[in-house]
């Protein structure tokens, strides 16, 4: 493919890409049997021999997953699609918006690691606007080889591609960023302010096989840093809040303890209403809406639970927006993003900022 052709005279924009996991691109088994074909052959996220992973995949898990899990798909999807693509859709608009505002003229764009909108497609968009400069923004706030690696390998494949490379940076975590356990701190707080405050705070994070900590993924040490930062910014006492790992797949050890069990354990203790966070997730999607506000609350009232209260991701709140441009703007620092340096993008982030308005 042909790339874009140097032109004098012209200033060099910067980019940002978005990135977030996937969805399928319907509820359907189709769609859901495509979408976890390539998600799971993904050896990032399926470290096993392909030997012995591919008959299960193919002879098992594809022939039984795709309508179980459409089912469930099906009780979240929005007139829009799936919510983690509108949320991911709106963080970016309104991520370049908000840097506009602060100045920086950027070209924001979003994608998925599997499906659509894909990685190459919209790095060979920002290539096509311009950005000589690109800023790969994982959303995933805990490093994870089965994510941000993922991630990374998806971008390392495209770049083999280019002939004329943009520089690039990337944001691979931000477990710790003072502005996202900020962010997370208001939204739980919003949240009691709302509906009142449970007993007990559940930080429920998505699961990974235990052997990859000991093979040395950060993955299990970065989720206990997000949580101990945010119990401590809530001024929560150690009998106040758990921590938890969900969405267990497959018949490996997964770090522990897993939701489920720990929804039992105080389903059956008969503890009142209890709040359940995810940070782990940018964005509302099948393991937030469907496994835990739905299943999660199921699994804790039957075991004898008062009531389980889910909080909603930071998805494009005013916190979770503040803390992704406080963590873009980190990492823009030093490349050319300022307006005044290029009158079309001057022109360009005046036309978003009138579009846009004085909302955000
Ligand atoms: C071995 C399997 C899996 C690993 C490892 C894994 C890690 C992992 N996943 C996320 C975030 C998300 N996972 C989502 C869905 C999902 N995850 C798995 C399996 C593994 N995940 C499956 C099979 C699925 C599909 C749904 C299903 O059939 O159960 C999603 C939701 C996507 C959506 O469309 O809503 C997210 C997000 C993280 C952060 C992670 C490791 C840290
Ligand atoms: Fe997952
Ligand atoms: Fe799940």
């Amino acid at each position: 493919m042909s790339e874009p052709r140097f032109e004098h005279g012209r200033a060099p924009r910067v980019g940002v890409l978005l990135c977030n996991l996937g969805s399928p691109d319907a509820p359907e088994p189709g769609a859901v049997r495509r979408y976890l074909a390539e998600f799971l052959s993904d050896p990032r996220v399926v470290e096993i021999p392909r030997l012995l992973w591919w008959p299960i995949l193919h002879g098992i898990i594809l022939r039984t997953r795709p309508a179980k899990s459409a089912a469930k798909y099906a009780s979240i999807w929005t007139p829009d699609g799936s919510p983690l693509k509108v949320h991911t859709a709106a963080q970016a608009k309104i991520l370049q918006g908000m840097l506009g505002q602060r100045g920086h003229s950027v070209q924001v764009r979003w994608a998925m690691r599997y499906q659509q909108p894909a990685i190459a497609t919209e790095l060979d968009a920002l290539r096509a606007a311009g950005c000589e400069r690109i800023l790969v923004f994982n959303a995933y706030p805990q490093y994870c080889a089965a994510t941000s690696a993922s991630v990374m390998d998806a971008v390392g494949q495209w770049l083999q591609r280019q002939r004329w490379q943009p520089e690039l940076r990337v944001i691979h975590s931000y477990p710790d960023h003072p502005s996202y356990i900020e962010a997370l701190a208001q939204s739980v707080q919003q949240h009691w302010q709302r509906e009142g405050r449970g007993e007990l705070l559940l930080m429920s994070f998505h699961g990974m096989p235990e052997r990859t900590l000991h093979l040395g993924d950060p993955y299990h040490c970065h989720c206990h840093k997000t949580a101990r930062l945010l119990a401590h910014k809530l001024k929560l006492q150690p009998d106040e809040w758990r921590i938890a790992f969900q969405s267990r797949f497959g018949r490996a050890k997964w770090l522990g303890p897993s939701t489920e069990t720990v929804l039992k354990e105080l389903g059956a203790a008969k503890r009142g209403r209890i709040d359940v966070l995810c940070p782990g997730f940018a964005a509302d999607c099948l393991e937030t809406l469907e496994e835990i506000a739905i299943e999660g609350a199921h699994t804790y009232t039957q075991a004898g639970g008062a009531a389980l209260r889910y909080i909603p991701c930071l998805n494009a709140s005013a916190p979770g927006m503040a803390a992704l441009v406080a963590i873009a703007e980190q990492h823009l620092q030093g490349w050319p993003t300022q307006a005044a340096a290029d009158p079309q993008a001057l022109r360009d982030q005046r036309d978003r900022a009138q579009k846009l308005g004085a909302t955000h």
